[in-house]
């Protein structure tokens, strides 16, 4: 995509910005926070790849329901500070945790008690 000069103002007022040039950098913004997102989900799953292998060894259930209604509620919270919609935000965490539990199953299936 080439950003039409033309319509480059000095004052800054947003109608009179190149939309183009607003939509490109603004999208460069979307980039590097989707780049974020997905380098923190790596390190979490990282994280819940280990707690899934210490929970094999150690014959622990792979899911956490207490655990994960303290995290749930904390969530909510951050969300509601951060003007994010918390509905959302537990929707989101419950589609990883899901995942996570998954995960956490074919560990102890594959390792049973030898973990
Ligand atoms: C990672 C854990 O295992 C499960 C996954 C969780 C998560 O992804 O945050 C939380 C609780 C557990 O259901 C844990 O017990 O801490």
């Amino acid at each position: 995509m080439t950003a039409d000069r033309t319509h480059e103002t000095t004052n800054g007022a947003d109608d009179q910005k190149d939309p183009r040039a607003e939509l490109a950098s603004l999208r460069q913004s979307i980039d590097n926070i989707d780049m974020a997102l997905v380098a923190m989900l790596a390190e979490r799953f990282r994280c819940t790849q280990e707690v899934g292998k210490l929970k094999a060894r150690h014959h622990m259930p792979p899911a956490d329901p207490a655990r994960e209604a303290r995290q749930i509620a904390r969530l909510r919270q951050l969300a509601t500070d951060a003007h994010l919609d918390p509905d959302f935000a537990e929707k989101f965490l419950n589609f990883i945790i899901r995942e996570v539990i998954r995960h956490h199953e074919a560990i102890a299936g594959k390792t049973g008690t030898a973990a």
